[in-house]
């Protein structure tokens, strides 16, 4: 079997041509979605995603402010602007790109924006109302994930999910969006005793881990949907996922890139939760 590739890229396009028709809507309504993005010191990578959000924002109409603060910010100052932001009536979106340099809590920050424009979905409001099913703002490469099964005609309810991975901003809250349509979910991590008597049972595989080529052909059931989320370099300098996509894809039914996957989804999805935000401050 040779797997169909879920282009990310393709099917984000299709999205923000809808996103981009409703910010005009709204404009004449005389609301302009507003994002600001923080950024705190000099992470390369960090550098690079925030330049797609701001770049997003422009494509589709939206009003982007980028923050851009020193390595040695005291955590009091980053809270201060978060604070000063959350009373901007311009800005309907807060996102402090991660990771923070290590002096600075990570939490502390993430609740301090309100989650009424915590468009990255990470504030325990949001997680909470995602996790009972009330109206939240849902994590953009999860929800990224769920618009890319939709988009492909795949469904979720009664497949075998294992997530592999139990990050806070991927790992977890993908796991509660697949069992919230019903897919019976398993989490595998590192101290998972035999990885492959899970993934071999997998309908649906989400991957991230961070560690370029880590899931191999041998870790797949024939016909499974693959899902990558990992970004890496290899030892070329070239941009892979957490699966070894050549192999994977000749045994998987359907399959993810790397780049071109999820990550154009991520993207795509923080825009729709701004233009919701801006949306939801008329009521
Ligand atoms: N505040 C946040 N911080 C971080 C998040 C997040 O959702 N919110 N996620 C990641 C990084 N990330 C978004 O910020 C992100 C990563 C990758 C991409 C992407 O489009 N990747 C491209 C390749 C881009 C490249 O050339 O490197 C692709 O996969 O095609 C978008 C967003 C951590 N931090």
């Amino acid at each position: 079997m040779t797997a169909k590739i879920i282009n990310g890229k393709e099917i984000a396009a299709k999205k923000r041509i809808e996103i981009g028709e409703e910010v005009k809507q709204l404009k004449a309504k005389v609301v302009i979605p507003g994002l600001a993005v923080i950024l705190v010191g000099n992470n390369h990578a960090s550098r690079t995603y925030v330049n797609i959000k701001q770049k997003a924002c422009e494509e589709l109409g939206m009003y982007s402010l980028l923050i851009e603060m020193p390595e040695e910010t005291k955590e009091e100052e980053l809270l201060a602007k978060i604070e000063e932001l959350n009373g901007d009536p311009k800005i309907h979106g807060i996102l402090v790109q991660l990771p923070l340099p290590k002096h600075i809590d990570e939490k502390k920050v993430i609740e301090t924006i309100i989650p009424a424009k915590d468009v990255d979905g990470f504030h325990p409001i949001n997680i909470g109302r995602m996790m009972t099913g009330q109206n939240a703002f849902l994590p953009c490469a999860p929800y990224g994930i769920m618009v890319l099964l939709e988009e492909s005609g795949i469904s979720v309810s009664g497949k075998n999910a294992v997530v592999v991975g139990r990050s806070n901003i991927v790992g977890k809250p993908i796991g509660q969006l697949l069992l919230n349509q019903n897919a019976t979910v398993t989490y595998c991590h590192s101290k998972t005793k035999d990885l492959k008597l899970h993934t071999t049972q997998a309908d649906i595989l989400i991957v991230d881990v961070r560690i370029a080529n880590f899931i191999k052909a041998e870790h797949i059931k024939e016909g499974a949907i693959v899902i990558d989320v990992g970004i890496n370099r290899n030892e070329a300098g070239k941009l892979c996922g957490d699966v070894a996509f050549d192999e994977v894809s000749e045994k998987a039914g359907y399959i993810t890139p790397v780049p071109k996957g999820v990550g154009p989804m991520t993207i795509t999805m923080l825009m729709y939760n701004t233009l919701k935000s801006a949306k939801e401050s008329l009521r």
